[in-house]
């Protein structure tokens, strides 16, 4: 009979007694102890799991638009392009973990939504700072914060500062002069779309070989708004799966609340010019 496979005969590592392990270089205890379940309901745990997976890739959603935004800022577009396209990748997996939550029926989830209290996904504060990032700030959006005043400070701080799209838009008045009312706009309001922003990313699309740096960006910030639409899209779908058209948890209307959330428009002037083109 032949022996099972010792991969230590090989080489591998076995004993980790004074060496750093896969679990310490991962934090994998503290990561792994964290599903506390409230009920002893199946689907707790998908719900959970669901929940942090998709605010660890928000973490670095978060990440990836600072650098990016920083990029841009320094005129090293080429750089920002590969983090842009990574940020889209990432919503790409916030949107494929839909399909794992599907798998929730109202049944399951009424057996345990009690215990939710008031939380709602309304309060996560990293979703905040990626909207606050992109561009969409809306200052009512902090109050839900208010107990938390590191978490309030943070997403001033983000407000303060100008949206990946501003920064597009510098990149782009740097070939096309823009009205000072939307290069110093007051920061912690959305951008208002504004038509001379629209006739100068038009004209980047006319003629992209002259302006074939911007195009790209163009196109980088469209792909991500658009995958960002599809999360917003499968949110709202699952929600009326799975709640239909009761009030959330949060206190809003529920899908009333998220289908007006869908005509939120990030990059407004990049759709708008495509009807002129
Ligand atoms: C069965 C699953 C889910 C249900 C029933 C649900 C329901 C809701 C509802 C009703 C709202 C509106 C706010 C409120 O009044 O509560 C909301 C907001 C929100 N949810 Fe969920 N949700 C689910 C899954 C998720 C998941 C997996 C995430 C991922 C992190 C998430 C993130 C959010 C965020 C960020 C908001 C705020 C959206 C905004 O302000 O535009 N939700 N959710
Ligand atoms: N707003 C949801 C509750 C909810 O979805 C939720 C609650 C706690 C932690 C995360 C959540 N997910 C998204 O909103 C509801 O009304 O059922």
């Amino acid at each position: 009979m032949t022996q099972p496979y010792d991969p230590s005969k090989d080489g591998a590592e076995m004993n980790f007694k004074d060496r750093m392990s896969y679990g310490d270089y991962l934090s994998l205890d503290s990561l792994l102890n964290a599903q506390n379940t409230w009920t002893d309901t199946h689907d707790e745990m998908l719900f959970i799991i669901q929940h942090q997976t998709s605010e660890l890739w928000m973490r670095l959603a978060i990440h990836e638009t600072n650098a990016a935004r920083a990029c841009l800022l320094d005129g090293k577009t080429r750089q920002a392009f590969k983090m842009l396209s990574r940020l889209s990748r990432i919503f790409e997996q916030l949107n494929s973990a839909w399909d794992v939550l599907r798998t929730m029926t109202p049944s399951d989830y009424t057996a345990f939504r009690d215990a939710l209290g008031q939380s709602s996904g309304f309060q996560s504060h990293q979703y905040r700072q990626i909207e606050f990032m992109l561009g969409n700030r809306n200052q009512a959006m902090l109050k839900p914060h208010s107990h938390r005043p590191e978490l309030v400070a943070l997403l001033e701080d983000e407000l303060a500062q100008p949206s990946m799209y501003d920064v597009a838009l510098r990149a782009l008045s740097q070939s096309f002069p823009l009205p000072d009312e939307v290069l110093n706009r007051p920061l912690s309001e959305t951008h208002q779309p504004h038509p001379a922003v629209q006739a100068a990313w038009s004209e980047v699309y006319r003629d992209t070989e002259t302006h074939w740096e911007l195009y790209e960006l163009a196109e980088k910030l469209v792909d991500l708004e658009d995958y960002f639409r599809r999360w917003r899209f499968n949110h709202v779908t699952t929600v009326e799966r799975v709640i239909g058209f009761k009030r959330g948890t949060g206190g809003t209307g529920g899908v009333s609340y998220l289908k007006r959330m869908l005509a939120v428009e990030l990059f407004p002037e990049l759709w708008h010019l495509r009807t002129e083109l």
